[in-house]
């Protein structure tokens, strides 16, 4: 079976208070676009993991799809599958490429052997695999809370705007992020503030690690003053960054960016 795993874009995100597990609580619109990798499970004589595209740091038997996996081994003794990922989305970019391969790896594995999992028991296993995993599981638009992993559904609909994904290759681990940063307590009402036109949002609706990340990386806020400059109705580091994104009415023409960035361009 093949599947094309997703990444998401956070429509704010205030982080409003640090939890005893050394976790933050978060209020932030997830959105889903359609920047992806692809993901193929077929069952197989033993378990294997291939990869092309993009590599992946770290070690490849540490991988989200195979953590994915063996947790469902663990709880239906599956069969041994052949998981091949091609990676497309930049990792350590706010993007959530690497919870949504998790995601779609349990949503595949569910469909291959029949499982029937229910959502909220995908989700479930979802959690375990990372703060960002479970979004992936339903894919909607939803306002998140605690760990960013509980939600509420939100009437949100950007189809027809065009999205303009911008990666410059700075790799800000979510550690990094959540440890530069100060919450505080949630004063915006965000379900009211997304209700409102995309022009508006600029002036209310905001990314908290902005703020503790700009002054250390100066691109970023040149980049994103780069989309505003270019038309964007609204712009804004996407997570705990490094990506920026702005949301077009219009879809822009003439958009250039040094080599090495990884730019996405589609409609939401
Ligand atoms: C920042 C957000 C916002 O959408 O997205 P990304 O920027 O990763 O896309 C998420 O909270 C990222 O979630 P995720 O990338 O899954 O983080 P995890 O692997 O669960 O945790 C990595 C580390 O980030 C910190 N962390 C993460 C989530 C959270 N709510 N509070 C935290 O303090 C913790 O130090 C944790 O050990
Ligand atoms: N399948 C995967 N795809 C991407 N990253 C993965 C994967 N499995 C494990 N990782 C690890 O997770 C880290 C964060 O990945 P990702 O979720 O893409 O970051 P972000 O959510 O910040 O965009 C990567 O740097 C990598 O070390």
């Amino acid at each position: 079976m093949l599947d094309f795993p997703n990444a998401k874009i956070n429509l704010g995100l205030y982080i409003t208070e640090k939890r005893p597990d050394g976790f933050h609580n978060l209020q932030s619109c997830f959105y889903p676009v359609r920047w992806c990798d692809a993901l193929e499970v077929v069952p197989a004589e033993k378990l294997q993991f291939g990869m092309t595209g993009l590599p992946v740091p770290g070690n490849p038997d540490s991988n989200l799809c195979l953590k994915a996996y063996n947790l469902l081994q663990q709880d239906y003794n599956l069969p041994p599958v052949h998981l091949h990922l091609h990676k497309v989305i930049p990792m350590g970019a706010g993007l959530g490429g690497g919870s949504s391969d998790a995601s779609f790896t349990l949503r595949l594995l569910s469909q291959l052997f029949e499982l029937n999992l229910p959502a909220d028991t995908l989700e479930s296993y979802a959690r375990q695999l990372g703060s960002d995993c479970a979004f992936f599981v339903q894919n909607k638009p939803v306002i998140a809370t605690e760990r960013g992993d509980v939600f509420e559904q939100i009437d949100l609909n950007l189809s027809g705007y065009t999205c303009v994904v911008v990666y410059p290759g700075l790799h800000i681990t979510t550690a990094e992020a959540y440890g530069s940063i100060k919450p505080q307590k949630a004063t915006c009402d965000m379900p009211m503030l997304l209700k409102q036109d995309v022009e508006v949002w600029r002036e209310v609706l905001k990314n908290d690690f902005e703020e503790a990340l700009f002054p250390k990386y100066p691109e970023l806020p040149q980049l994103k003053e780069k989309l505003y400059g270019s038309g964007a109705a609204y712009a804004s580091m996407t997570g705990s960054g490094s990506a920026v994104y702005g949301i077009f009415k219009e879809a822009p023409a003439g958009l250039v960016f040094p080599a090495h960035y990884a730019v996405w361009q589609g409609l939401l």
